[in-house]
């Protein structure tokens, strides 16, 4: 039974022996299987869009390590795309969308009822992947957090700051807010199908909550999670949800409770030991293992991971690192890393 998950059970809150594990971004460049497919792809977009191409990216990282859950290969731009926005990537740089400035801009928009003839083919990734995975392999579907998501339909592209999303915020709130709905709607509409497909779990990607101060952590970061984790808890009840509120710091006190989260994911700005004590305590978290040990390994990445697995060891908790992986990883750390916190 899909209970007997470990990543299931984990987040149903019961405390394991060894920590299930997967790592944010374990389909990716690090890895010279994906490289080969992604060329085969052509580029980036198109692979996302390949439903057989898709699937095979995302089981590469479950054949070479056995994780405990894979993740659709995807991305949280594909939404914007879908409600309208133009998205191309540009290699060695990042996204690029055409951007949102005035009331006349988000008209153009589409309605979220016409989101699911561009992500189709996402659905279809997944109805592949339930059919092709490990039976003990969770599928852990996605989207972006509608904060994170519009501070790049505002500016166009990622920004340090977050600059472009804070202004129009500030000066035309009654617009910011939406955007922030109509983001809200569909990616109730768009991880609901994704359910639908066979994802068993859902992650709400808030990348930049961290630049969210005070009252607007909690309109911006807050109060959309909660909405959208209450209607997609009214759809389909059973289904957990993890929310990364990355770079939340104090902030990630009560997370969980106030969203209704089964399980809050930790960047690496937080210790272990205070996770465990002002965030564990109130349910499953997952992390937080810093990116930067999959390029340094050795005895530190060995010292830090056990130290994870200690730190987090008396409730219940999910192994991941704190952000993605990048590039430059070497793919025989992760073997050390999943070796270290499965010999616990
Ligand atoms: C902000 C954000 C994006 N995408 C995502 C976020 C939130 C999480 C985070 O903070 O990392 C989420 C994301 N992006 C991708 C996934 C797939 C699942 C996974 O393996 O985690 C997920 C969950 C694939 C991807 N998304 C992207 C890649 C690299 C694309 C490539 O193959 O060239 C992958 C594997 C591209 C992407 N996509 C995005 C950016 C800024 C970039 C360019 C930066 C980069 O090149 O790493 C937007």
């Amino acid at each position: 039974m899909t209970k007997d998950k470990t990543i299931l059970r984990a987040l149903a809150g019961e405390t394991l022996e060894t920590p299930p594990i997967w790592m944010m971004r374990q389909a990716g460049r690090y890895l010279p299987e994906y490289r080969a497919t992604r060329a085969q792809a052509g580029d980036f977009l198109s692979l996302c869009y390949n439903p057989k191409l898709a699937a095979e990216v995302t089981l590469q990282p479950i054949r070479r390590y056995g994780f405990d859950a894979s993740i659709l290969f995807a991305d949280i731009l594909l939404l914007p795309q879908a409600l309208g926005a133009d998205l191309w990537f540009v290699t060695g740089e990042g996204p690029r969308l055409s951007t949102i400035e005035t009331q006349a801009d988000f008209d153009k928009l589409n309605g979220t009822e016409a989101i699911h003839e561009t992500l189709n083919p996402v659905y279809e990734t997944v109805r592949i992947l339930r059919r092709e995975l490990p039976a003990e392999t969770t599928l852990i579907g996605f989207a972006g957090a509608p904060w994170t998501v519009a501070t790049y339909m505002v500016a166009g592209r990622g920004t340090p700051d977050q600059g472009p999303a804070h202004k129009l915020k500030d000066e035309n709130p009654e617009l910011f807010g939406q955007i922030i709905d109509r983001l809200s709607e569909g990616t109730v509409d768009y991880l609901s199908k994704q359910i639908e497909a066979g994802a068993e779990v859902v992650k709400l990607f808030d990348s930049w909550a961290g630049s969210l101060k005070g009252e607007d952590f909690d309109r911006y970061a807050l109060e959309p999670a909660k909405k959208i984790i209450a209607e997609l808890k009214a759809r389909h009840p059973n289904v957990p949800v993890i929310a990364f509120p990355r770079g939340a710091g104090e902030r990630y006190v009560g997370f969980g409770k106030a969203t209704g989260a089964d399980c809050v994911a930790l960047d690496d700005g937080v210790t272990p030991e205070w996770a465990a004590a002002n965030v564990q305590v109130d349910g499953c978290v997952q992390g937080n293992l810093k990116s930067s040990h999959m390029v340094t390994g050795g005895q530190g990445l060995v010292d830090e991971t056990r130290k994870i697995v200690d730190a987090f060891g008396k409730g219940p908790h999910i192994f991941n690192l704190g952000h993605g992986i990048t590039p430059d990883a070497d793919p025989e750390n992760v073997q050390l890393m999943i070796d270290t916190v499965r010999a616990r």
